[in-house]
């Protein structure tokens, strides 16, 4: 967040939240309701507030009253940011909270604050960084190829990827040069720290990688630089997705999560580890115990969407494989011991499965409660994997004890609904509610073909 931001510099604020669909909410209000917009906040119904699908379709569910009865967003103005000087348009993320003023049980963004205060209990201080994924595409043209799409009047049209590769190569950097360094300048003014970004592999696809912060800051500029990112596109005619999978075929879009934790302000990924663990330490270990064992119950929160699902597949970098290896890209949890004698530093563990249609609240919410929980049962983690999963035969996996996530989003959803744990942390207000939104989603693109989701979706996220 820019922190040098002059109320006087502000003409309308954008006060956000991510809905449970993944879809960020937003209201704008004038330069003199700034005040109000952080104490009285403004009201959303709870269907904009929790249970629109990505398609603007309610979801029904006993938790919540899609019609009667309303919640309050109120803007959090400490994490305010300007996004341009010109425009004087600023964006804050909303807490959701009841009309009585309590916190409403499916605000995600208090959920994960809960999550990080019971961490901070145990002494433990998570640091999380996120990796950008995204497919840039050029102005539509109604011409034979490219994606499908349909534009504003129904017409059909094509979108093309705004690169053609190759990964991360120069040509491919400079046929987005202009976007690339105009979202460095943004995000940078913004008050997003950017570590690098470069093009990755697949038609049109970015990476950009966002320094590690404190779990909550993380999540908010993790939002912030979408909205930026989707502001700088607009502005060179360039239409952008963060969706799992916006072109099937191509490579897929993750939203990697690198998390380390620190006790008394040292680094527990870096602490000395047992014989054959790669060094990975002993609390390092429960977390990545704490980690996988919630996966596949937890799974639907790391993405959610239908699209989600068809990214999460071997040989395609999505960690689809619920194991953990040092340094390995196709395992769910990636090691990273860090450069020799920088461990302390940069030792940390990457969750890869989550992507861009989670409420990326919840996905944290759910992967720091998991690790936090390793630590605190003293989790044993299964043995490391350092070959890539998918080469191994079903009794080589089944003797690794690697599992394969569950397939589609209707029974990720069941696995979710029926986890005790999870409705342990986040509340079953909020856990009915995302399954029933997420549900809706699955019943409306379930049976569709991924071309015709992707269609649909992709400029939803
Ligand atoms: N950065 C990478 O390792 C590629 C990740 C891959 N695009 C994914 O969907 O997760």
């Amino acid at each position: 967040m820019n922190r040098a931001v002059r109320f006087d510099d502000i003409r309308a604020l954008a006060v956000s939240h991510i809905d449970l669909a993944g879809v960020a909410r937003v209201r704008v209000l004038p330069h003199r309701r700034l005040l109000s917009a952080s104490t009285h906040g403004v009201t959303i119904s709870n269907s904009v507030g929790f249970l629109f699908s990505v398609d603007d379709h309610l979801s029904r569910t006993p938790a919540l009253d899609p019609v009667v009865g309303d919640v309050r967003g109120i803007a959090d103005i400490s994490s305010m940011a300007l996004l341009d000087a010109e425009s004087g348009l600023a964006w804050a993320p909303a807490d959701l909270y009841a009309l009585d003023g309590t916190v409403h049980p499916a605000c995600t963004r208090s959920a994960l604050r809960r999550v990080v205060d019971d961490a901070q209990d145990a002494r433990l201080t998570f640091s999380v960084g996120f990796e950008l994924e995204c497919t840039v595409f050029r102005a539509p043209v109604p011409a034979a190829w490219g994606a499908a799409g349909t534009d504003e009047v129904g017409e059909t049209m094509r979108y093309l990827p705004a690169t053609s590769g190759p990964a991360s190569s120069t040509r491919a950097l400079i046929e987005v040069e202009a976007f690339g360094l105009g979202a460095l300048a943004a995000l940078e003014f913004a008050g997003v720290p950017v570590e690098q970004f470069h093009p990755a592999s697949g038609d049109g696809r970015l990476e950009f990688a966002l320094a590690p912060r404190d779990a909550l800051t993380a999540v908010d500029d993790l939002a912030l630089a979408r909205v930026v990112l989707t502001r700088v596109a607009q502005a060179h005619g360039l239409r952008i997705s963060f969706a799992p999978v916006p072109i099937v075929g191509e490579a897929t879009n993750g939203c990697h999560v690198h998390l380390s934790a620190r006790r008394e302000g040292r680094n527990v990924l870096a602490e000395p580890a047992p014989r054959g663990r790669h060094g990975l330490g002993v609390d390092g270990g429960r977390m990545v115990a704490g980690i996988l064992d919630r996966l596949d119950d937890g799974i639907a929160l790391l993405g959610g969407s239908v699209l989600s699902f068809a990214r999460l597949r071997p040989a395609s970098w999505s960690g689809a494989a619920v194991c953990w290896g040092p340094g390995n890209r196709e395992t769910a949890v990636r090691f990273v011991p860090g450069q020799a004698g920088m461990a302390a530093e940069q030792a940390n563990l990457e969750i890869r499965p989550a992507d861009g249609a989670a409420n990326p609240y919840l996905a944290v919410a759910a992967i720091l409660a998991a690790a936090l929980d390793g630590i605190t049962r003293e989790a044993v983690p299964p043995k490391p994997v350092t070959v890539d999963p998918g080469t191994l035969t079903a009794a080589q996996r089944r003797a690794r004890g690697i599992r394969s996530l569950p397939a589609d989003l209707g029974t990720a959803l069941d696995r979710l609904a029926s986890s005790g744990f999870h409705r342990r942390v986040l509340g079953d207000v909020l856990v009915d509610a995302y399954v029933a939104t997420r549900r809706n989603e699955w019943e409306a693109f379930g049976g569709l073909a991924p071309e015709a989701v992707a269609e649909a979706v992709r400029f939803r996220y």
